[in-house]
């Protein structure tokens, strides 16, 4: 069970030919300690699944790094897990499948027997028994949210990198996933670095040691805010403790005040071509 620092060095990023289109990151600092769990959250639009691209090595920063542990990434790497909101499986493979390419492909090495074994116990611990053989395209959107989960542990990453993972599931489904990931993820003797990405300030406030708010695009790191609630976290708890509702209003009237500036500069922007 390893893990790893993630630092964000000075991080921008312009898309378009040769990066002189639209600017999406502006100077992105962060550090992430040791098995610390980060949430960044932000307007739409800031840039945050753009940062766990980069991260994840999918898309090289226009200037600024990534290092991992201090090591500069360079591209994908399997000391990275990732889940996404909708495409972290592979649609032509079972869920046992998919977890035991995944533990093939993270390990390098193995005996076939011990992949499926350790495959066989995380599917067990997110509750697909019954879907092992399953194809993702036949699996609920809470289903497959699990399978990626199973898939992401089972490779035994040095950091997660997770977008928006259950922003697609019902609020049943999103308490259900919630608590599984908090279980799995506090379980282990060394927990595992995290930066998740979210709209949601309770479910940032409930997962996360810390939250990082972004700017509207160009996205920055805006503000950093610690969460000082001790774990294990209670739903029940958190919604009738002062200091949570004052932390959630705080994150809101950030997020709120964003939120005016920008469509105050779309306006002018409009203004400007009427
Ligand atoms: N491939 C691309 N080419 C050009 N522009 C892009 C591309 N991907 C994203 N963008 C733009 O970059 C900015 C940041 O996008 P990104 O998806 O990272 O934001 P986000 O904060 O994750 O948004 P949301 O919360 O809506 O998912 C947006 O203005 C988006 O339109």
């Amino acid at each position: 069970m390893e893990t790893a620092t993630i630092d964000l060095k000075n991080l921008s990023l312009s898309y378009g030919n040769n990066g002189t289109g639209h600017k999406a990151l502006s100077d992105v600092n962060l550090s992430i300690e040791n098995g610390e769990f980060i949430s960044l959250i932000g307007p739409s639009g800031c840039g945050k699944s753009t940062i766990i691209d980069v991260v994840s090595g999918l898309r090289p920063p226009s200037e600024g790094s990534v290092l991992i542990d201090g090591a500069r990434v360079k591209g994908p790497g399997t000391d990275r897990g990732t889940v996404f909101q909708d495409y972290s499986l592979f649609p032509w493979m079972t869920t046992f499948e998919n977890v035991c390419f995944a533990i093939e492909h993270a390990k390098k090495t193995g005996e076939r027997r011990d992949i499926e074994k350790t495959a066989q116990e995380f599917i067990e611990l997110v509750g697909l028994e019954k879907f092992k053989n399953a194809y993702p395209g036949t699996l609920s959107g809470g289903m497959r949210q699990r399978a990626s989960i199973a898939r992401m542990f089972s490779m035994d990453p040095k950091v997660f990198l997770m977008d928006e993972p259950f922003g697609a599931l019902d609020s049943l489904n999103r308490i259900y996933m919630q608590d599984l990931l908090l279980h799995l993820w506090s379980e282990g003797e060394q927990r595992k670095t995290v930066l998740f990405v979210t709209h949601d300030i309770d479910e940032a406030l409930l997962l996360s040691d810390k939250v990082a708010i972004m700017t509207p695009s160009p996205g920055r790191i805006k503000e950093i805010i610690e969460v000082p609630f001790s774990r294990p976290r209670l739903r029940k708890d958190l919604s009738i403790d002062p200091n949570y509702l004052a932390l959630k209003s705080h994150l809101l009237s950030v997020l709120y005040g964003e939120m005016v500036e920008e469509i105050e500069k779309q306006e002018k922007e409009l203004e400007g071509f009427a």
